[in-house]
């Protein structure tokens, strides 16, 4: 026990250094803006050297008074004591005084590793490494470790226990939590990993696999901004309520280059949230469907023009079906692209009609340039090319597939009969509820087939503005917070990131993989998920491949991470008895925190099913602070949810097992277990939903 005067003087000494970063904080704020003014000043001296330095001026004043209003909460969060006798105080940004002298040093930088790194085995120089906690300006609460007991002065003091086990123990909120001020070693060399090649973070529930890929993206800011941030960095999750929960932490990291996308809102113009039942996810998302869509699009409009016919000097010209066809094929020859290549196919009907006036001898034939040039001008020959070879998008070849006897040609000899007639189900019913999750990777892979029809150039925007009738350069600031919107909006079809993010990546299917690997083909990657979570049921083979070929041969660094940071041990008890009954020996994450609660198990007859369930969550509502998530097979979550409507609460949300994937919440009330249990992968999307809470978990089941 740390006696009450050592903690008070040792919190009081904290205070004092935290004070004068304040202090030296709002003087740096203070002169960034007067910077900002001057800046505006030397706009008035009116030559054109001045303008330049009044942008320059301007621009570095906003942003920096840009980072320094965003980090100014928990700024300075640790310090570490080294042999040397240096102190150094660790923050989420660095700050200078006046001399220049060091009085935080950025969590990013080198020289905070071993804030993270230090052992008592290896202690890397660190005496005593210390946690600080505060609320506004105030410090709270202190906590240390002594790494190198022989190293430390008499008159060191070391006060607290477990700043980690502190940290976990308090409720999570709604969005995740930032783990900068205890981040693990073994996270943190993941988060340091080389910026090139593919990180490939594993590790099971908890573990802080998302953490450290969010973390890591704002590492990989630091340490190569340019780089970075000019290219941007892609953030990919699995689902949309996933990606609005992470949302919630970049900010707080202090980068908002990151591009945050679910996999069903990476095709320009598309979100979609519904998913498929997992044997119908299994064919939408294997590789066989390529040969699928590729037959697709070589196809006849639906309802397009059979023949063409034209009346020419008197003459009947005539075109059959056969020929058209003909004419598709070879001009469809060799991966050209149909939207591409519209020219080339009228061209070539322009040719045959030719050859077939001559054929003809029809009187007073012009030369071929002249007789095309007449055709192209008629209104009945423009019609019938807009019908026979029209621009698709790739919704248009997508419905294509919801045609019985269309999808049965495709898929011939590439599907077997029962995955055709599930497919073909699966469209038929498919249209008024709209895209599903997986049908999204299928418009990017028809996209990349048909190509891009070509687009009237949208109107360049005016890089100057008007103010008062003078037309004027706009200012770096500006510039500065155009370009922060520009990258929240860069183009909804940007490909070429220099970074991705792959969340939750045991669940990306080999076509979605092909659609991800479009955006990062001259990127770095980070790659994080859990096999054991995985609610794939197609070929593990392919899987494989797919994602081999989407992250090409670049060098891979692997990371393993076994401490379950977020289920209380009872709670993970549960979870892990759930998936050995499929993995016997796969090695699990330890869980490091105990509540003494132990989770609910309630079997209830059907009828009362709703009420057990109200009542179970009203019951959470209560016991937690934080978040309580409703979690449901999937195609009862509609259902649950209006069992829970009297219960209107902004803590409270009802997700799908599916879409519980990379969620946390406090408490869970998970509704019809044996059901999720019994759909295909289901232990596996079972044992994700089990291990989603902090605190407390009631599993209710109806009695057969
Ligand atoms: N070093 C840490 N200090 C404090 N909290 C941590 C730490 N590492 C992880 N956590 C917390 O543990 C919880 C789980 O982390 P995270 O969601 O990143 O795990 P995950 O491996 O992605 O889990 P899953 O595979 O189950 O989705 C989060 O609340 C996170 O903030």
């Amino acid at each position: 026990m740390t006696d009450h005067t050592t903690l008070e003087r040792e919190i009081a000494a904290e205070q004092r250094h935290l004070d004068r970063v304040y202090a030296r904080l709002a003087e740096l704020r203070r002169s960034a803006a007067q910077a900002e003014k001057e800046g505006y000043r030397l706009a008035r001296v009116g030559n054109f050297g001045a303008l330049v330095e009044r942008d320059a001026m301007v621009f570095h004043a906003a942003q920096r008074r840009y980072v320094l209003d965003a980090e100014h909460e928990g700024l300075v969060f640790g310090r570490l004591d080294l042999r040397t006798g240096q102190v150094l105080h660790v923050g989420r940004l660095g700050v200078r005084g006046e001399q220049a002298e060091t009085l935080v040093v950025d969590w990013r930088a080198p020289a905070a590793a071993a804030f993270y790194q230090a052992t008592p085995a290896e202690p890397l120089g660190v005496v005593r490494r210390r946690t600080i906690q505060s609320s506004g300006e105030k410090v709270t609460r202190i906590e240390d470790d002594l790494l190198d007991p022989e190293a430390a002065p008499a008159e060191m003091a070391v006060v607290g226990d477990g700043a980690l086990l502190a940290t976990l123990s308090r409720a999570t909120g709604r969005g995740m939590r930032d783990i900068v001020a205890t981040i693990q070693r073994e996270q943190d060399e993941a988060i340091r990993s080389p910026g090139s090649g593919v990180t490939i973070v594993s590790g099971g529930p908890g573990t802080g696999k998302t953490a450290v890929a969010l973390h890591r993206a704002a590492y990989l800011l630091y340490s190569d901004r340019a780089r970075y941030a000019g290219g941007g960095i892609l953030v990919l999750g699995p689902s949309s309520v996933f990606v609005e929960y992470i949302a919630s932490v970049l900010p707080s990291l202090g980068e908002e280059t990151a591009t945050l996308h679910s996999l069903g809102s990476l095709f320009p113009g598309v979100s979609a949230t519904r998913t498929d039942p997992p044997e119908v996810a299994a064919v939408k998302g294997s590789l066989r469907m390529r040969r699928v869509l590729e037959r697709a699009v070589r196809d006849a409009v639906p309802d397009g023009p059979d023949e063409l016919r034209l009346l020419y000097r008197g003459q009947l010209l005539r075109l059959e079906r056969r020929e058209l066809d003909g004419i598709r094929d070879r001009t469809l020859s060799r991966g050209a692209r149909r939207n591409e290549v519209r020219r080339a196919a009228f061209d070539a009907v322009l040719a045959a009609l030719y050859a077939q006036a001559r054929r003809l001898a029809v009187p007073r034939l012009p030369e071929q340039p002249a007789f095309e040039d007449e055709i192209i001008e008629r209104p009945d020959f423009r019609e019938f090319l807009k019908a026979w070879w029209p621009r698709l998008h790739p919704r248009h070849v997508l419905d294509w597939l919801a045609r019985p006897a269309r999808l049965r040609r495709y898929a011939a000899g590439v599907l077997s009969r029962a995955e055709t007639t599930l497919l073909s189900g699966a469209y038929r019913t498919a249209g008024s509820p709209g895209l599903t999750v997986a049908d999204v990777a299928l418009l990017d892979e028809l996209d990349a087939l048909l190509g891009q029809p070509v687009r009237p150039k949208r109107p360049r925007r005016d890089p100057f503005q008007l103010t008062g009738g003078v037309r004027e350069l706009s200012t770096f600031a500006d510039r500065q917070r155009a370009a922060r919107a520009a990258a929240r909006e860069r183009p909804e079809d940007y490909r070429d990131y220099a970074h991705v993010v792959v969340d939750e990546a045991q669940d990306v299917s080999p076509m979605q993989w092909r659609m991800v690997g479009r955006r990062g083909r001259l990127a770095s990657w980070t790659v994080v998920g859990d096999p054991a979570q995985t609610a794939w049921t197609g070929d593990p083979q392919e899987l494989d491949r797919a994602r081999d070929q989407a992250l090409g041969r670049r060098r891979r660094h692997r990371f393993n991470l076994t401490t379950n940071y977020r289920n209380s041990a009872e709670i993970f008890a549960v979870a892990a008895e759930e998936i050995r009954r499929v993995h016997p020996d796969l090695e699990l994450p330890v869980a490091v925190r105990s509540t003494g609660v132990e989770p609910v198990a309630l079997t209830v007859p059907a009828a009362e099913l709703a009420a057990a369930t109200v009542r179970a969550a009203q019951a959470l509502l209560g016991e937690v602070e934080g978040t309580v998530g409703v979690i449901t097979p999937v195609p009862r979550r509609d259902e649950v949810a209006g069992w829970l409507e009297g219960t209107a609460n902004s803590r409270l949300q009802v997700v799908t097992s599916l879409q519980a994937k990379g969620m946390e919440y406090d408490g869970v009330v998970l509704v019809h277990p044996g059901e999720i249990r019994a759909e295909p992968s289901g232990v596996r999307t079972l044992y994700v939903a089990l291990s989603r809470a902090t605190q407390r978990l009631t599993t209710i089941e109806p009695t057969p």
